[in-house]
């Protein structure tokens, strides 16, 4: 599976002691991230993290565009909800893009838990089907 974390700066040590905590599950996956908070997972972590730019500089957007490919199938996104955001437009976006594909969206650190844990035990597979049959959409359309 394809995993993208972000968080927000405030969130950013939730991030890195999610990302630890749940190593053991995530390493079996691809994970992607928004440029600050992918160095704080691999600096914790050691794990190999692909990086997108910083949010506020197109991150959040990049990721968007890799979900509405259907590239990502399950963001974790630890948002700072009383701190004011410059690219709060980017963010609603993202969000906005995850509904619009059905993919799983974690917002707060309980969710997050919760949807890690389905990943460990195998709840988040039908993913790969729906991928596929996105795929054979897309080639009938061709
Ligand atoms: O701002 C962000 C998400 O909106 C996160 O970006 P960084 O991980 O680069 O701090």
């Amino acid at each position: 599976m394809n995993i993208a974390f972000i968080a927000h700066d405030k969130k950013k040590d939730e991030m890195v002691k999610l990302t630890t905590a749940y190593k053991e599950i995530i390493k079996d996956h691809q994970i992607f991230a928004t440029g600050t908070t992918g160095q704080r997972i691999i600096d914790a972590t050691g794990l190999e993290v692909h990086r997108f730019k910083s949010g506020p500089l197109g991150g959040d957007q990049q990721i968007g565009a890799y979900v509405s490919d259907n590239k990502i199938d399950l963001v974790i996104f630890l948002r700072d909800p009383l701190t004011a955001q410059p690219h709060e437009p980017d963010i609603s976006a993202l969000l906005r893009l995850c509904d619009v594909y059905e993919i799983p969206l974690a917002t707060n650190l309980g969710t997050s838990e919760v949807l890690l844990r389905g990943l460990g035990n195998g709840f988040i597979e039908w993913r790969k089907t729906q991928r596929e049959v996105q795929l054979k959409e897309l080639q009938e359309f061709e």
